[in-house]
């Protein structure tokens, strides 16, 4: 998601009501990281602004995430889809988009986080890949004690129509067959996964409410291990 500094500087000069200052509701910062491309910017867009795109517009488009920044102080409308209530209690969920650059530096956006939103793209295992072997580590790094939920976006393309698809996008990387792709032995161990597609909002929905849920306590390990990469879409 990129960010003008006229937004930036309209963002500090704005007066907006926002839940930091409001009693009983619980802020929840949700950092989402994760491979360039994997598709994090457009599953924060179908939560946080109500996004819906055919699957032909979201191959055509790709803005590349520069900055990280809390988009709730700048748009009304986004806050008011950030509130939620679990568990009984009121809760605004801010969603922390940030670059997939491996050499840039994120320690602001880990900053005081209560979850991280782990992604990869379902249609690109080395996105998987580098899970374990950077994003895991560096979130381990910044915020040890956070707890990671994984997330497979772009369910839709692990079964798409290669040839459409790569007619579609710019080649910046080759859709894999199902069986190839994204292994289910590689992502066991992780407590929490889900698989979604930004063109079905719901799924993202119904990841963000549970996201939420899990917001508090224990760190990864102390969970269940459970695995469900197709699972709630
Ligand atoms: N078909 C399909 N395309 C998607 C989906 N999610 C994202 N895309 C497309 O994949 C490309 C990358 O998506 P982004 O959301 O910008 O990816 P990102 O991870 O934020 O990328 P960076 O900002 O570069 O780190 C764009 O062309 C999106 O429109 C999905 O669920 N299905």
């Amino acid at each position: 998601m990129w960010v003008s500094s006229g937004t930036i500087g309209r963002a500090l000069s704005m007066d907006i009501d926002t839940d930091y200052e409001r009693p009983n509701v619980e802020t929840i910062k949700c950092v989402v990281v994760g491979d360039n491309a994997v598709g994090k910017t457009r599953l924060i867009c179908a939560r946080a602004c109500n996004a819906t795109l055919t699957q032909y517009q979201l191959l055509a488009t790709h803005v590349p995430t520069v900055w990280a920044i809390d988009q709730y102080r700048v748009c009304q409308e986004v806050l008011e889809r950030s509130r939620d209530v679990v568990d009984e209690v009121s809760v605004s969920l801010r969603l922390w988009d940030t670059f997939g650059d491996h050499h840039k530096d994120r320690r602001f956006a880990y900053g005081r986080s209560d979850v991280v939103v782990l992604c990869f793209s379902l249609a690109n295992p080395n996105s998987l890949r580098h899970v374990l072997t950077m994003w895991f580590p560096e979130i381990k790094h910044f915020c040890p004690r956070t707890p990671i939920i994984l997330v497979g976006c772009q369910l839709d393309l692990r079964y798409a129509d290669l040839e459409a698809v790569n007619r579609a996008r710019r080649p910046w990387q080759s859709p894999s067959s199902p069986r190839t792709s994204c292994p289910q032995s590689e992502v066991t161990r992780w407590p929490r996964s889900w698989a979604c597609r930004t063109t079905r909002p719901a799924s993202w929905r119904s990841s963000a409410s549970r996201t939420s849920s899990t917001t508090p306590s224990a760190p990864p390990s102390s969970r269940g291990a459970t695995c469900s990469s197709g699972s709630p879409t």
